[in-house]
């Protein structure tokens, strides 16, 4: 028996579904998904002495590569003078002017412990400074596991093919009004429907949590301007394209300010960290400045900001470092478009910069329903047959592939061939 497979039959019995988060799984509970012992640069390394490039990333933060020398050795500095205090420190106030100072629809922000906590808090906030309750938010965008944001939501709630979760009362999804992605009308339309207005719309600027999906042309805009005419604030969740798409996000990739932005784990370089900020005045509401309540001990943790720090600080110090992420994505993505074109295969890859996946589809994927037309059966197969060939991406249709700095040209070259050869074989 494989020592994964070993684990995962001790996992299981204590642990649901033996994993602490639904996407680690591999699709059921009789199979081991990999159990990973270290990671450095873009290999991760399992319990069995397999090594594996890896796509994953920890979900987005490792942008510089995992085990990176600088960030690692800023947590062991960190944690030396202790691993946390629950008070004020120099390390947040540094964090929140670095991030203040350089983008500019940043006047004030907040740390937290998770993208899930920042987005509810950024909603707290919306309807306390607009005064109105209902939020629209976009069939297929993942915005954590916050419970008024658990409707037609995307990444694992997706791939289980339940779209919305047990457990969470009527009343805590009430206000939640969900549009179709790249497509204003529907916007327009619940904004117009609904009697006091929305508080705010919250959109992934690139929707990453059913697989890729890129905002169509003018879309962006499009919801900035309605925000505008119906007194609604624009939230971005950058958790996923915050300083990946460059290091104003996809805010600045697009040109298009929000009036709040959450983030997740790249400011922590994948350290439990997350963060919400946008306006002065909005920010201003939060306690103690203002009326809306929000806490947690370990916010703002001392070492979670000594590693962010690093890694926001190489990311704005090399900033060749985005067009290098472009390059690996083109070449990773178009490599993926030509196999297909090779082959006579009609599936959709879409892409922006070091973000892509392939849908197994051959209609264009513009948003929940055409991701959904995807065939999970034929990724599933795919999926296991790049496993095996020591290539790690999620078990799911509805991820991103995820690259980094670390990613060398031969290393996707490499990849490039694992395809083909999946696709010589079918
Ligand atoms: N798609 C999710 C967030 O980015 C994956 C992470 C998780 O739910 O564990």
């Amino acid at each position: 028996m494989m020592k994964s497979e070993e684990l995962f039959e001790r996992a299981v019995k204590r642990i649901p579904g033996g994993v602490n988060s639904p996407v680690r799984a591999y699709g059921s509970v009789e199979e081991a998904p990999r159990f990973i012992q270290r990671a450095e640069g873009c290999k991760v390394f399992d319990a069995d002495g397999n090594t594996y490039t890896d796509y994953i990333g920890s979900w987005g933060p490792m942008i510089l590569g995992h085990n990176h020398e600088k960030i690692r050795e800023a947590v062991i500095r960190a944690s030396e003078n202790g691993l946390s205090f629950g008070c004020a420190t120099e390390r947040e106030v540094e964090m929140a002017e670095f991030i203040c100072e350089r983008i500019p629809h940043v006047e004030m922000i907040r740390m937290v412990n998770s993208g899930t906590e920042a987005v509810m808090s950024a909603i707290r906030v919306a309807r306390g400074y607009t005064g109105k309750t209902k939020i629209i938010k976009f069939a297929g965008c993942y915005h954590g596991h916050t419970d008024a944001m658990l409707v037609s939501a995307g990444s694992g709630v997706m791939t289980s093919g339940v779209p919305d979760s047990a457990g969470v009362p009527k009343g805590c999804t009430q206000d939640t009004m969900i549009a179709v992605y790249n497509d204003l009308n529907s916007v327009r339309q619940l904004m117009e429907e609904s009697r006091d207005g929305a508080a705010a719309v919250i959109v992934e600027p690139v929707a990453a949590n059913m697989g890729v999906v890129p905002p169509k042309e003018g879309f962006l805009q499009g919801l900035r301007d309605l925000c505008d005419a119906h007194g609604a604030l624009l939230i971005f969740d950058e958790v996923i394209t915050g300083f990946r798409l460059g290091f104003c996000g996809a805010a600045g990739f697009y040109g298009v300010r929000p009036d709040l932005v959450t983030y997740g784990k790249i400011i922590g370089a994948g350290m439990p960290v997350g963060a919400y900020g946008g306006r002065k005045e909005i920010m201003e509401m939060v306690a103690p400045a203002g009326a809306v309540y929000q806490a947690g001990t370990l916010s703002g943790n001392p070492v979670a900001m000594a590693a962010g720090l690093v890694q926001l600080r190489t990311l704005w110090e090399d900033q060749e470092i985005y067009t290098r992420l472009c390059r690996k994505g083109e070449m990773l993505f178009d490599g993926i478009r030509k196999i297909l074109m090779k082959k006579g295969i009609e599936y959709q890859v879409n892409s922006v910069a070091s973000l892509g996946c392939m849908f197994f589809t051959e209609h264009p994927v513009t948003d929940y329903a055409t991701a959904k037309q995807s065939d999970t059966k034929a990724f599933s197969e795919y999926f296991r047959y790049m496993l095996n060939q020591g290539i790690h991406m999620a078990p799911s249709q509805f991820e991103a592939m995820f690259l980094s700095d670390a990613h060398t040209e031969e290393e996707i070259g490499e990849t490039l061939d694992v395809i083909e050869g999946y696709f010589s074989g079918i």
